[in-house]
């Protein structure tokens, strides 16, 4: 494909226990999926700020030990922009999880992840994530519900 533009996005997936902890996209892009916490990048702040800032905004934890463990690029064919995704998580964290007007959080159990109401690619890379591995992919998209061809490596 042909990328004319890179959008830095941010995307966190915070554990505790067996258990994670997944919102439901309410608006925008991805809306009616199960997504980890994240949003765009702004400038002036660093990527683990944005990570920080958009776990915050969207169910109102805070964690100061977000360790970065996945890189994910995406794109959709005849989009010339890439998502270039900075996956983050912790399994350390302050507050409760609180419906916002973007998400609403609830908590899964590792082994009952709602996989059919996720990006496809979740279900490639997720499981690495609760294994402890750190990994890099790309996927290419043809609209939202299809894969044309991915590329998922551990590190
Ligand atoms: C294609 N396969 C994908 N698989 C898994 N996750 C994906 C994804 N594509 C995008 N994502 C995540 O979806 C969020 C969008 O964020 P998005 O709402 O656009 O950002 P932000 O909150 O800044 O938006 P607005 O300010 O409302 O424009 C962000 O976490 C991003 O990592």
């Amino acid at each position: 494909m042909s990328t004319t533009s890179r959008k830095v996005l941010t995307l966190v997936i915070i554990r505790k226990g067996s258990d994670i902890l997944l919102g439901m996209k309410k608006r925008g892009f991805g809306a009616g999926k199960w997504n980890g916490f994240g949003g765009k990048v702004e400038p002036g702040e660093t990527i683990l700020e944005g990570a920080k800032r958009e776990l915050q905004e969207e169910c109102h934890l805070t964690s100061d030990s977000l360790k970065e463990v996945g890189l994910l690029e995406f794109e959709f064919k005849n989009d010339p922009v890439l998502l270039e995704t900075h996956v983050f998580t912790s399994n350390q964290f302050q507050g409760e999880p609180k419906e916002t007007e973007e998400m609403n959080p609830q908590w899964f159990s590792m082994d009952n992840i709602p996989y059919q109401q996720m990006w496809l690619d979740d279900k490639y890379w997720l499981p690495l994530l609760i294994q402890g591995e750190q990994f890099k992919g790309y996927f290419l998209f043809e609209g939202h519900e299809r894969i044309l061809n991915y590329d998922l490596t551990t590190l």
